[in-house]
């Protein structure tokens, strides 16, 4: 694929029995672009990123995606082997993509060496830490240069300076003209996407740039520090910040969202929405 064309998934459904995963959710995944999925547990992210493989099959939509050979996977578990060294753990990936001798060696390095753990090649995997282990396992999604690479959670449970070596090296491979598409908790990870898409049991909450979703944000959001009403108001810091879906009143002073007050705010609205609960607009 060249720059310019663009891989996703678009209006794409999938149930398990009646339950619906994904329901109606469009991804748009640009070469040279990290598009970024977030939502809580049981929201569709990894079902999402297993459309793109061809894992999951959706009931209807559309899925643009290249060749499984084209495609570096790398699970929310790692997917590292944790009895073999790192050496092993990339000859192994290597041998199943057929990449071998000099070649196999150069790409290696390539991989290893920005991502801190050409130094450690004999050590067993399960003996690295939490962020060497992930920063391995990206390096195996990305040993036979796919041009789509999809991460699942890749920096969760990993510590704050790892993650922004990860990030390092996830921002180069967008550069380089890889599609990434990731599936992520982390608010701030998602802000500094080129795209997020925000889901909810399945359903679609926002979309767009982060400037976007941001802006998208319904309502108003203030800064308290006694919340009117805990439902509808979550933890910052020391403070809470507090949502209702009307628009500012004479005595307050709304805030800028961020990107996580606009997906909480965008998860309280879909609910309230749903229950058809007017309590926030009094
Ligand atoms: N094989 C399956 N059979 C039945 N239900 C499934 C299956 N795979 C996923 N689900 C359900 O589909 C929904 C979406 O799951 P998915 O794993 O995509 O969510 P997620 O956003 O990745 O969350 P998590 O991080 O908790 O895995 C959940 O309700 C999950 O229980």
């Amino acid at each position: 694929m060249s720059r310019g064309e663009e891989w996703g998934a678009w209006g794409v459904t999938v149930a398990h029995g009646r339950h619906l995963a994904l329901d109606e959710v469009t991804l748009e995944v640009p070469a040279g672009q990290v598009a970024a999925v977030v939502g809580g547990d049981g929201a569709g992210k990894t079902t999402l990123l297993r459309c793109l493989t061809g894992a999951a099959r959706p009931r209807s939509g559309r899925v643009a995606a290249p060749s499984r050979r084209e495609i570096g996977y790398m699970p929310a578990a790692t997917g590292v082997w944790r009895d073999l060294t790192v050496a092993e753990n990339m000859e192994f990936v290597g041998s199943a993509h057929g990449i071998r001798g000099k070649e196999f060696q150069r790409r290696r390095d390539a991989l290893l060496e920005p991502a801190g753990l050409a130094h450690v090649l004999g050590r067993r995997a399960g003996n690295l830490s939490g962020g060497m282990l992930h920063k391995l396992a990206f390096s195996a999604a990305m040993l036979h240069r796919p041009r789509l690479l999809l991460l699942d959670e890749p920096s969760t449970g990993i510590d704050p300076v790892s993650r922004i070596d990860l990030w390092r090296l996830i921002s180069q491979t967008a550069v380089d003209g890889t599609a990434v598409a990731l599936a992520t908790t982390y608010l701030d990870e998602a802000e500094r996407c080129a795209t997020v898409l925000v889901l909810d049991a399945g359903r679609t909450l926002r979309s767009g740039t982060p400037d976007e979703v941001i802006a998208g944000v319904p309502g108003t959001i203030t800064a308290v520090r006694t919340p009117p009403d805990p439902d509808l108001a979550w933890r910052r810091g020391r403070i809470f910040h507090a949502w209702h879906p009307g628009p500012p009143r004479p005595d307050e002073q709304p805030i800028s969202p961020d990107m996580e007050d606009a997906v909480v705010a965008a998860a309280i609205h879909a609910r309230h929405t749903a229950d058809g609960n007017e309590r926030g607009s009094r």
